[in-house]
């Protein structure tokens, strides 16, 4: 089958939330005399589904953060479209982000540390967001806030350095649930934290879905904690969306020699064997050097990128993109420097 796969409707079989097309991000870099563009996203494709976690995985450089950024209109793609309930919010929100449509999206950053102004209390953070968006800041809405998220009111009267990462990270989601969001891209949201707490956040993240129907963009590196959190996972590699699906079909049947690479890093101690330099050498090799793709139904040509659905599992479709199509060798080749050796920092959430 042939590019796009359009998930629109077949994802648990509701409209999207957000409809992600073509989304182009590239920077330019270097002086005056030798600038360059730099192509951190190239044109990808994705939704993202009511009430559901979606996934965005790959290593260090292969452009996460970079797709969060643009939709929360931290930065300006350079092409693309991103629409949210049907309107495109890169012509509706043309430089920055309305107080409108951040009631709808909020984002969770990955250091409770840096996003926390240590001079004001957590009350500050809480009453700040619930006034400006509109809402009573009264004492119990404070208190059930912090409940929700597994705090208590007395901390609302500490400052930031007196609670732990883990409870600092808990106060960004109290703050992003202050005005009731839609949609929650939380960008390494534990990836700072001792693996004794990140649990408990990807716990409460979890609970948010269920209970309150938000959806969320969940952006790791970590393959473990997205096949534990996250319904659908999609693989991103050098600034392309290559594989995509149920979590469970993705890490389970792996279609992508990327994906494969990736999960053979995460420790698993079911596997018989455990890291096997050989077969990651040669894994390595089929993403930089492709020669064939197993799923080349025909449908392929030399210029468009293909998506080939290789099942059905939990209402989505999950899909590989032709084997075929390598990025810029650059790019990759920067990408797969930090991919030789099992990551140290994985979680402790097996595969
Ligand atoms: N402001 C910028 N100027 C120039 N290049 C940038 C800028 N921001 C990101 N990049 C480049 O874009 C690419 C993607 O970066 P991005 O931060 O999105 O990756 P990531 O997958 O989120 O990695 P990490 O987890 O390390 O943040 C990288 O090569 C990065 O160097």
């Amino acid at each position: 089958m042939s590019e796009p796969v359009h998930l629109d409707e077949s994802v648990h079989g509701d409209k999207p939330l957000l409809q992600v097309r073509g989304l182009t991000k590239e920077f330019q870099v270097g002086s005056v005399f030798s600038r360059r563009r730099v192509r951190a996203v190239g044109a990808v494709d994705f939704d993202l589904p009511k009430g559901r976690i979606t996934a965005l995985v790959g290593e260090s450089g292969s452009g996460k953060s970079t797709i969060a950024r643009c939709l929360i209109r931290l930065e300006q793609p350079t092409a693309g479209s991103v629409l949210l309930d049907g309107e495109d919010i890169l012509r509706t929100e043309r430089r920055r982000a309305s107080r409108a449509y951040r009631r709808k999206v909020q984002m969770v950053f990955q250091d409770p540390f840096g996003s926390l102004n240590p001079v004001h209390r957590i009350e500050h953070f809480l009453t700040r967001a619930l006034v400006l968006h509109g809402r009573p800041a009264t004492r119990e809405t404070l208190r059930e806030l912090m409940e929700t998220v597994g705090l208590t009111e007395d901390m609302l009267d500490s400052y930031p350095h007196e609670l732990s990462g883990g409870q600092r990270q808990r106060v960004a989601i109290a703050r992003a649930l202050a005005v009731e969001p839609e949609l929650i891209l939380a960008d390494e949201p534990t990836s700072m934290l001792d693996v004794s707490v990140r649990v408990g956040i990807l716990n409460l993240m979890r609970r948010l879905r269920d209970e309150r129907g938000i959806s969320m963009l969940y952006i790791t590196h970590d393959l473990g904690s997205a096949r534990y959190l996250a319904d659908t996972t999609l693989v991103m590699f050098a600034g392309e969306l290559v594989e995509g699906g149920d979590s469970l079909a993705v890490m389970d049947a792996p279609a992508h020699p990327y994906t494969r690479l990736l999960l053979s890093a995460v420790p698993d101690p079911e596997r018989a064997g455990g890291y096997d330099p050989v077969e990651r050498a040669r894994l390595r090799e089929a993403v930089l050097h492709p020669t064939d793709c197993p799923y080349d139904d025909g449908s392929c040509s030399a210029e468009t990128p293909v998506r080939h659905v290789v099942g059905e599992d939990a209402g989505q479709p999950h899909w590989v993109r032709c084997h075929l199509y390598a990025p810029a060798p650059d790019i990759a080749h920067r990408v797969l420097k930090t991919a030789d050796t099992p990551d140290p920092e994985a979680e402790n959430t097996p595969v």
